[in-house]
């Protein structure tokens, strides 16, 4: 009864954060958010009202009425809409940093102009459409002196690091196969959705798969050497996309990984919903881990572990760790923030705010991590006889 108690209110204060008083000490970073998307309230505007040192400024939106619903239900004081909306928030003073949650396609171009009008950019995953702009643009970055993070906000989460912790002691011995699943029912995502839009950067390898690819190479500790095999369900009006993708990718060391993302799993007997597919598995030499519902942890989680045990391994020791906050991760050599309530996004934004601030993140995505990631997306599509999602064909005007 307690635990159930536990999950309401964690989840519905993960929904509803407490506002934190804005900070007297330290100036508040100020967002402006680029196009008013549905992913901008669960992944920036709820965590900032929590974080003392973070204010969501701005909103512009092509449509100017748009905009300014979507700043009246948020509170956000500036809009901006209209043709040149974008454009005119980049070029807002007031502005220190840019979220960019606009479709795949649009990432490339946004983000370089975002960095161009000297602002830090909390960019949307995948960071683009290809590894050469994602190259570039956090080479922009550096050059510019400023902040880029790809928002992969679950590597930010305690359950993530508990996970890694484990697999670092050596636990389960060293690891010799990965499975990451990220797969949603039917019906969840629209037809009209940006995911099934190629020129948009569309496809699931590129939504859901770009998790399960950044999860087996943070799980294995390195990077894919050639990919095994593809399977793909392409969409039936453009085949280019791809509703579901499973691969399997070799690693150093002979380890393999299979990722499984899916933005449609077909009904069981064509009228049951399946359940979304949202796990990690590792198989190492004296035993497995699962961490299973690794994308959204806060709602719930667990991490299981089993190992061999015993005369001659036949038996199996089995246990489960739950890491709803830092105060749960044993003989951590971190001095985190956090609450059981904190969400993936309420973390990240932590982190964000503190490498703005100088101090030292718990967890970062590196540049070099977001560039082999779509390396990575790059090889699978490729092994699948897939096209890469085009290209941007933005410069900037001194380029
Ligand atoms: N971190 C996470 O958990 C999640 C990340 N994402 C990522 O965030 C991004 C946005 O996803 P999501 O919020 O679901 O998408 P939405 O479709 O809700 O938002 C995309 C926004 O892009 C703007 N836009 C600009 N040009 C176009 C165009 N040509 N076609 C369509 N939209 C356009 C629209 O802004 P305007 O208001 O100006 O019309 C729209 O609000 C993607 O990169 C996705 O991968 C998505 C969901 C979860
Ligand atoms: O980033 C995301 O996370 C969760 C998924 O359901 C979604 O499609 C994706 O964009």
């Amino acid at each position: 009864m307690s635990s159930l108690f536990g999950f309401f209110k964690r989840v519905y204060t993960a929904f509803n954060p407490p506002a934190a008083p804005v900070s007297t000490e330290s100036t508040p970073i100020r967002f402006g958010i680029l196009g008013a998307a549905n992913i901008a309230p669960p992944a920036l505007i709820g965590p900032a009202k929590n974080h003392s040192e973070a204010t969501v400024y701005a909103v512009a939106a092509r449509d100017l009425g748009k905009a300014q619903a979507f700043a009246k239900k948020y509170g956000i004081e500036k809009t901006y809409g209209g043709l040149n909306a974008y454009e005119e928030l980049l070029n807002d003073p007031n502005i220190d940093a840019v979220y960019n949650p606009l479709p795949n396609g649009l990432h490339f171009e946004w983000t370089m102009k975002a960095l161009a009008a000297g602002k830090h950019v909390l960019l949307e995953k995948p960071s683009a459409d290809t590894s050469e702009e994602t190259k570039k643009m956090f080479e922009f970055a550096r050059e510019k002196g400023l902040i880029l993070l790809e928002a992969f906000h679950y590597r930010f989460h305690p359950a993530v690091h508990r996970t890694k912790q484990i697999l670092e002691s050596g636990e389960i011995g060293a690891i010799k196969s990965v499975e990451v699943s990220l797969a949603v029912p039917k019906g969840i995502v629209k037809s009209d959705d940006i995911r099934f839009n190629y020129q948009l950067g569309g496809g699931s390898l590129m939504d859901m798969g770009c998790y399960t690819l950044n999860c087996a190479r943070f799980l294995t500790s390195s990077e894919p050497t050639s990919v095994i095999s593809t399977s793909t369900i392409p969409l039936s009006s453009d085949p280019k996309v791809d509703v579901g993708t499973t691969a399997t990718l070799a690693f150093p060391s002979d380890v393999t990984a299979t990722i499984i993302c899916n933005l449609a799993l077909a009904p069981t007997l064509g009228f049951i919903p399946q359940k979304p597919k949202v796990w990690a598995k590792v198989v190492g030499e004296n035993g497995e881990l699962t961490l299973y519902q690794f994308v959204l942890p806060t709602l719930y989680h667990y991490i299981e572990v089993s190992t061999r045990s015993g005369r001659g391994g036949k038996g199996m020791n089995k246990r489960t760790e739950k890491v709803y906050s830092p105060r749960d991760i044993k003989d951590s050599d971190k001095e985190w923030k956090g609450e059981d309530w904190w969400t993936t996004y309420r973390y990240q934004l932590e982190a964000f705010i503190d490498k703005l601030k100088g101090r030292t993140p718990a967890a970062w995505v590196s540049a070099e991590d977001s560039i082999a990631n779509l390396k990575a997306i790059e090889m699978v599509y490729k092994k699948a006889g897939l096209p890469l999602r085009p290209a941007s064909e933005f410069k900037l005007p001194d380029a």
